[in-house]
C-alpha cells in the first residue's frame, strides 16, 4: 500500500506547491469572496480572505475545496450525485431518490459559490445543490481517509494483562445500557470480552447472546453445545490440542463473533488460547510490507467436507488470509486456519512459493509465547470473540468437558454498538 501514500504525498505536495495563488489572493481583497464563479479557470477562491478558512478552485473534471485543514477534490457526478435537496434525498429515511443513472457522466455545474459555512452548486437545468462544508469534510474521501473505520488497540499478553480489561457483570450487561456499553467498548478495542456470573446453562447464554445481536445459525446449529464425543466431523469434538485458528474460514463470509460458554469440565488441561491476529500482522507489515501484501491480495479456499451420521455438509469460502480496506489499507478480517485450509489451485507456483514465506512469516508472528493470551474458561465466565480478528485455541484435556455457544451475526453487533453512540 506504500505507492498509495508516496502518490497522496506527490499530490499533496503539488497542490501546496501553488501559495502564491492564495497569497494573491489575499492580496486582491474580500471582494472575490462570495462571487459566483461562472468560468472554468483555475483560481483559487476564498470566503474569508483574512482567515482563510475556505478555498476553492475549479477544474475541468472537479472542484478542489480546502476547509477545516483538509484539501479535498470532488468529481462533477459525485456532487450531483449526493445533492441532499428534497427532491434527490429522502431525509426521512436516509434513502436517494435521485436516479443516479439520469445524471449526465459529464456534467458540469453552471455556477460555484461558497459562504461561511456552505457549497452551492447550479447545474445545467437550473437544479441548485448545496452542502454544508462540515459534511464535505466528514464526508470526502480525503477526510474519511484520515481516520480509521475501526479503534483498536492490538495487543499481545503484556499489553492485554496490564490494560486490566474488568469483565462486565451478568446483570449490569443485561439490565443497563452502561453496562452493555462498557462490554461492547472492550469488545470493539480488544477483539474479546467478558461477561461475568452467567448462570452455568445453554439457555442463559442464549440470553446473553441476544442481548448484542442475532444468533447465527449455521450448520452447527443456532446455539450449540459440545463434548469430545466425536458427533461430527471435526477436531473441535475431541480431546485433541487445537493449534489457534479462526473458525468457519469455509464460509463465503466467515462468523463474525464466537461466544463460549464452558459448563462443565471434570478433568484437567483445557486451557483457552487467544491471539490477536492484528497485532501479529501488523509485526507482518513492520518487517516485510511486500509479504503483508500478498496475503492480502493472494486468495485461498477454505474447505469443509463432513460425512459423519447423518451430517453431510461441503462448505468452502474464498478469500485472502488478510482483508484489508483498500483505501486506507486497515485490516478488518484474518481468515487463519490451518486445518481447513484447501488444496491451493487459485496461484501460480511462483507465487505459491512467495506465499508459503509470507505465510511462516505470519504463523512465526502468531506463535510468539509473548502474543498467546492463556485463560481457562469456567462456568459462569462467557467469552465472546472477534472471529475476523482473535484466533483462539485449547490445550488437550481430560475428563469431561462440555461447552455451549454460538456464532453472531457481526452487523447485528455492530448495529448494537452504533446505536449506544459507539463508533464501530
Ligand atoms: C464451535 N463449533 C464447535 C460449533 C464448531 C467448531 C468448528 C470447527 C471448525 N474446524 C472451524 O474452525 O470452523
Ligand atoms: O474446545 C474449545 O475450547 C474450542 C474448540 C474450537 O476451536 C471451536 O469450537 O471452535
Ligand atoms: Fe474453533
Amino acid at each position: 500500500m506504500k505507492w498509495r501514500s508516496r502518490m497522496w504525498c506527490r499530490r499533496l505536495a503539488c497542490l501546496l506547491s501553488v501559495p502564491c495563488q492564495h497569497t494573491r489572493h489575499r492580496l486582491l481583497g474580500p471582494s472575490c469572496g462570495r462571487r459566483t464563479f461562472t468560468a472554468a479557470v483555475a483560481r483559487w477562491h476564498h470566503t474569508a480572505p483574512e482567515s482563510l478558512s475556505c478555498a476553492w478552485q475549479l477544474h475541468g473534471d472537479h472542484l478542489e475545496l480546502r476547509y477545516a485543514d483538509t484539501l479535498m477534490r470532488f468529481d462533477f457526478v459525485w456532487l450531483r450525485d449526493h445533492c441532499r435537496s428534497a427532491s434527490c434525498y429522502n431525509a426521512k429515511t436516509n434513502q436517494r431518490s435521485l436516479d443516479t443513472a439520469s445524471v449526465d457522466l459529464s456534467i458540469k455545474p453552471k455556477a460555484v459559490r461558497v459562504d461561511e459555512t456552505t457549497l452551492f452548486l447550479t447545474w445545467p437545468d437550473g437544479h441548485v445543490t448545496r452542502y454544508g462544508l462540515q459534511w464535505l469534510v466528514k464526508n470526502s474521501y480525503e477526510g474519511q481517509k484520515q481516520q480509521v473505520m475501526h479503534p483498536r488497540i492490538l495487543w499481545n499478553a503484556e499489553i492485554y494483562r496490564q490494560a486490566q480489561v474488568p469483565s462486565v457483570d451478568c446483570q449490569s450487561f443485561l439490565e443497563t445500557d452502561e453496562g452493555l456499553k462498557e462490554f461492547l467498548q472492550n469488545f470493539l478495542l480488544y477483539g474479546i470480552a467478558f461477561v461475568e456470573n452467567v448462570t452455568p446453562t445453554k439457555e442463559d447464554t442464549q440470553i446473553l447472546a441476544e442481548r448484542i445481536s442475532l444468533i447465527r445459525e449455521t450448520i452447527y446449529g443456532r446455539m450449540w453445545y459440545f463434548t469430545s464425543d466425536f458427533s461430527r466431523g471435526d477436531t473441535a469434538y475431541t480431546k485433541l490440542a487445537l493449534d489457534r485458528h479462526t473458525d468457519t474460514t469455509y464460509f463465503q463470509e466467515p462468523c463474525g463473533i464466537q461466544v463460549f460458554h464452558c459448563l462443565k469440565h471434570e478433568g484437567t488441561g483445557g486451557r483457552t488460547l487467544l491471539v490477536d491476529g492484528f497485532y501479529a500482522a501488523e509485526q507482518v507489515l513492520r518487517q516485510a510490507p511486500d509479504q503483508f501484501e500478498l496475503l492480502s491480495k493472494v486468495p485461498l479456499k477454505h474447505e469443509y467436507i463432513e460425512n459423519v451420521g447423518d451430517c453431510h455438509n461441503h462448505m468452502i469460502g474464498v478469500g485472502p488470509v488478510l482483508n484489508v480496506y483498500p483505501w486506507n489499507n486497515e485490516l478488518y478480517l484474518i481468515r487463519y486456519n490451518n486445518y481447513d485450509r484447501a488444496v491451493i489451485n487459485t496461484v501460480p507456483y511462483d507465487v505459491v512459493n512467495r506465499w508459503y514465506t509470507a505465510h511462516r512469516t505470519l504463523t512465526t508472528e502468531l506463535r510468539r509465547p509473548e502474543n498467546e493470551l492463556w485463560v481457562k474458561l469456567k462456568p459462569g465466565k462467557a467469552l465472546f470473540i472477534d472471529n475476523w480478528r482473535v484466533l483462539h485455541g485449547r490445550e488437550a484435556f481430560t475428563g469431561y468437558r462440555q461447552l455451549c455457544g454460538c456464532y453472531l451475526t457481526r452487523d447485528d453487533v455492530l448495529n448494537t454498538a452504533r446505536l449506544l453512540g459507539l463508533q464501530a
